[in-house]
């Protein structure tokens, strides 16, 4: 059965802007019923809505925006992916800021210590407080999870479950230097859009695979940035990038993904219909609900 949970952007609720309301739209556009349709038993146990903390009680911890609020929202994230997990579900959920991988992942790593993640994106979300330039929590979440960087008291509850060769990244082509440096020195295998051009993105998947889950044994964890997909694609989210994957190379690699039989949880984030014209927005739901059908079981055939 499949579980769907429906989350704020921390950043939104740390805000308090309100505007972001991506995993309503989500659902608005009916992606429990559609997933139902697929033959999943779909619990869908509501928007979690957290109490919101006042920016001004808020303040940044060095340079980390909105970090009580991000923490206290993945914090809860964590244990309600790893209840969800354990009573052999598989979390679905809908974001929303990518910082909630930190949430989302912790939690299937307490009910699976040994899986392994795919994480679709066109940034590395692995700044440390140290290397992070924009402060931006949502491009510092795999650190967390590997146990990369300067301690910070506000995330120490992230246990550093994650292991560099069970992380495999696909779609990167927006790395900072700190970041390259982190990926270099912990050998953690990227396929940047590069590798996704000159071997096609059939290779590429089946290499990701080879490299974090050789013999298609571990679980899976696929961590979604809808911002892996070209802005032509999926317009309306945060940090849009050129050059991205095409609508098929990201419908793919979630085909490919259910295909091993290995998938124990998923994230579709960075969905954020706020950010465009209503057009853009309604394609940019569209297409998130239609990558988490894929990696649920939607063939072409
Ligand atoms: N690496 C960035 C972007 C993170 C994106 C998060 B995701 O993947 O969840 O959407 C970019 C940092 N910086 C922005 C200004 C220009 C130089 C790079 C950062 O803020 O750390
Ligand atoms: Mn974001
Ligand atoms: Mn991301
Ligand atoms: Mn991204």
């Amino acid at each position: 059965s499949s579980v769907s949970r429906f989350l704020p952007d921390p950043k939104t609720v740390a805000a308090k802007l309100g505007v972001d309301k991506g995993p309503i739209h989500l659902v608005e556009a009916g992606l429990p019923k559609q997933l139902a349709e697929l033959g999943w038993k779909v619990q869908f146990d509501g928007h979690h809505q957290f109490e919101e903390i006042p920016t001004e009680d808020d303040p940044p911890i060095g340079k980390l925006k909105n970090p009580r609020s991000v923490s206290r929202v993945c914090q809860a994230v964590a244990k309600v992916v790893g209840d969800h997990a354990k009573k052999g579900q598989l979390p679905l959920t809908l974001g929303g800021d990518h910082s909630l991988a930190m949430g989302t992942i912790s939690g299937t790593l307490e009910k699976y210590p040994d899986a392994c993640v795919i994480w679709v994106d066109a940034h590395a979300d692995i700044n440390t407080a140290e290397t992070t330039d924009s402060g931006n929590i949502h491009g510092m979440p795999a650190s967390f999870l590997l146990g990369i960087g300067p301690k910070v008291e506000e995330f120490s509850w992230v246990k550093p479950l994650l292991k560099p060769h069970r992380i495999v990244y696909i779609g990167l082509r927006d790395v900072d230097q700190g970041e390259r440096r982190i990926l270099r020195e912990h050998g953690i295998k990227a396929f940047s859009m590069h590798e996704v051009d000159k071997y096609g993105i059939g290779r590429v998947v089946e290499m990701a695979l080879d490299h974090v889950n050789p013999g298609r044994k571990l679980p899976i964890h696929l961590s979604f940035d809808v911002d892996a997909l070209d802005p032509s694609v999926a317009p309306s989210t945060g940090t849009p990038v050129r050059g991205g994957l095409t609508f098929r190379e990201g419908h793919y690699i979630c085909e490919a993904v259910y295909e091993t039989g290995c998938l124990v949880a998923l994230d579709i984030m960075e969905v954020n219909p706020s950010l465009a014209d209503s057009e853009s927005a309604k394609q940019t739901v569209a297409v998130g609900c239609s990558l988490a059908r894929s990696a649920l079981g939607e063939t072409l055939l």
